[in-house]
């Protein structure tokens, strides 16, 4: 693909790169303090252009940073099918970052750009943006950079991290870009899979972090109560955004956000993150505790519901159905336990991050899948959708082609797991049986910080630690010691930290566990500080 380089070098140099920054796109993207970033995103935005130009599609470009503090911003790249950039990309991506001259700039842009050919057709990419101060101009630096490679821009403003990786994905296929649809889409999926169930159902009590999920839902508000349900919103942008609130917060910190301490006992309520892609529900016990229903029950809920509807579908339907719930390590040991023994289903362990967790449920006909901080969603493949269609029309079908288009399926995405879990409690399953579907082992999670954390490698699923020597047999002798202990260790994708999981038959083991295998950490690989 030819490129205007003396153009590309007059661009760029109105966004330097900071010195001795050098950003690398971790597991979910960019992630840095927003003023540090307009350099990443400027050349990002060429990338992007050159994966459209060489497509012929619309790509996207989401420039958010998640449920980081509000002076953060970042930049996650969607490829043409709506999914997230492929891994090649990332290192490209990378690479075109951290260039610290104009010339070295130049030419990764122009060694890429060398390996592609451009389409007949001209391609674009939509950027959208969170709700945070920086996002505008940080917008306005990626349209620069796609400009600069000759690529067209659609900027559709403030909107969710998924809605922007359904609009990529839905403008390839039907060309539109109003954000109607994608609210069209979530209501009337949502209308289906709720009709005739048993309305009113008790309010849902949604955090919204102070971020752009609060206006989304906003906006939903009157059509969802004529549907029966009936939102109550809180933190909803009157404060910090995810401040002593959003999903992150209150997965992390086992604890109600602010405003929703008050709650009376057995109230619905959920939290969402800064960008809506994730979402936890919780409630209070009768002695006022604090019970949260994390991903991993999401999960339970949702691949409950769907053997359901597969068991009402025409008969032989569910036998040459394929379903399988796909985990983390993180996953809570007696939720892996509940689907494999309870509900028969096929349970797969992948490495941290939302784009593996997607790429293994893509194998099944039904892959539900979901990280225990929660992000994820439900993916039904396009032959079982051919499929069902096909097939006469039964309750039961209609309701699992509802699923997938309430359920996102380029991402994870917050307002669809609302719904979702929504539309379950009102089919049948209370809260209450909710969360009694398995009890969950005790676990602790630590993190440390250590001088070099690339030298811990994983394998199995990031369960079992290959380097450095000995570390493994180390974990292992711990665990050992412990009834029904697990743990493990890997380095983070997104932080300078080793972070560190275990749980055990009770609290106080779990504890003792993790404690115990992050000092093994801390001694065989260079800790920093004080010995956990
Ligand atoms: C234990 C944990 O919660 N890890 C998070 C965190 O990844 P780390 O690689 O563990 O830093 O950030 C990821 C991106 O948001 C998210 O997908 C993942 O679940
Ligand atoms: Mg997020």
């Amino acid at each position: 693909m030819q490129l205007d380089l003396a153009a590309v070098r007059v661009a760029a140099a109105a966004f330097p790169k900071p010195e001795a920054f050098k950003p690398s796109y971790g597991t979910a993207g960019f992630r840095a303090e927003a003023s540090l970033l307009p350099s990443t995103v400027f050349r990002c935005g060429m990338l992007i252009g050159l994966k459209a130009r060489s497509c012929g599609q619309a790509c996207g470009v989401m420039v958010t940073a998640s449920h980081n503090p509000e002076q953060d911003n970042g930049l996650k790249l969607v490829e043409a099918s709506g999914e997230m950039l492929e891994p090649a990309w990332e290192a490209h991506a990378t690479q075109l970052a951290q260039a610290d001259t104009a010339e070295q700039l130049l030419q990764v842009l122009a060694a890429l750009a060398a390996t592609l050919q451009p389409a007949d057709t001209p391609g674009r990419v939509i950027i959208g943006r969170d709700t945070r101060s920086s996002g505008a101009d940080l917008a306005a630096a990626c349209s620069a950079g796609v400009a600069a490679v000759g690529g067209k821009v659609s900027d559709i403003g403030v909107v969710t991290t998924p809605e922007l990786h359904f609009t990529v994905q839905t403008f390839n296929q039907y060309q539109a870009l109003e954000e109607q649809a994608y609210f069209t889409n979530l209501l009337e999926s949502f209308r289906t899979l709720t009709a005739g169930s048993h309305a009113p159902q008790q309010p849902l009590h949604v955090d919204c972090a102070n971020g752009v999920g609060a206006l989304k839902l906003q906006q939903l508000v009157p059509q969802l109560q004529q549907l029966g349900l009936q939102l109550q919103l809180y933190n909803a942008g009157q404060g910090r955004l995810n401040h002593g609130c959003g999903a992150d917060y209150v997965q992390k910190e086992q604890c109600f956000p602010a405003g929703m301490g008050d709650l009376p006992a057995g109230a619905c309520c959920a939290s969402i993150d800064g960008d809506a892609d994730r979402v936890v529900f919780f409630t209070k016990g009768q002695d006022g505790s604090f019970v949260l229903l994390d991903g991993d029950k999401i999960a339970a809920l949702a691949a409950v519901y769907l053997r359901r509807l597969l068991s009402h579908a025409p008969p032989g339907t569910a036998d040459s159905i394929s379903t399988g719930v796909v985990q983390t390590a993180y996953a809570n040991g007696a939720s892996t336990r509940f689907i494999t023994e309870q509900l028969g289903l096929q349970v797969r362990c992948t490495n941290t991050g939302v784009k593996y967790l997607h790429h293994e449920a893509k194998a099944f006909d039904v892959g539900i899948y979901f990280e225990s901080n929660g992000h994820g969603t439900v993916l039904l493949k396009p032959s079982l959708l051919q499929r069902l269609q096909d097939m006469d029309e039964n309750m039961s079908v209609m309701q699992l082609l509802a699923v997938s288009r309430l359920m996102n399926q380029a991402v994870g995405d917050a307002i669809s797991g609302l719904l979702l879990c929504d539309a379950v409690l009102r089919s049948g399953t209370s809260l209450a049986e909710w969360q009694a579907l398995y009890t969950d082992l005790p676990s602790r999670q630590l993190k440390l910080v250590v001088a070099d954390r690339t030298v811990i490698t994983t394998t199995d699923a990031e369960r079992r630690c290959v380097t450095p020597a000995g570390l493994q047999d180390a974990i292992d002798a711990a665990v050992a010691k412990y009834d029904l202990g697990r743990a493990f260790a890997r380095p983070s994708g997104t932080e300078d930290a080793v972070r560190v999981y275990a749980e055990a038959g009770s609290q106080e083991a779990a504890d003792a566990l993790a404690r115990e295998v992050a000092g093994i950490v801390f001694d065989r690989c260079g800790g920093v500080g004080s010995r956990p």
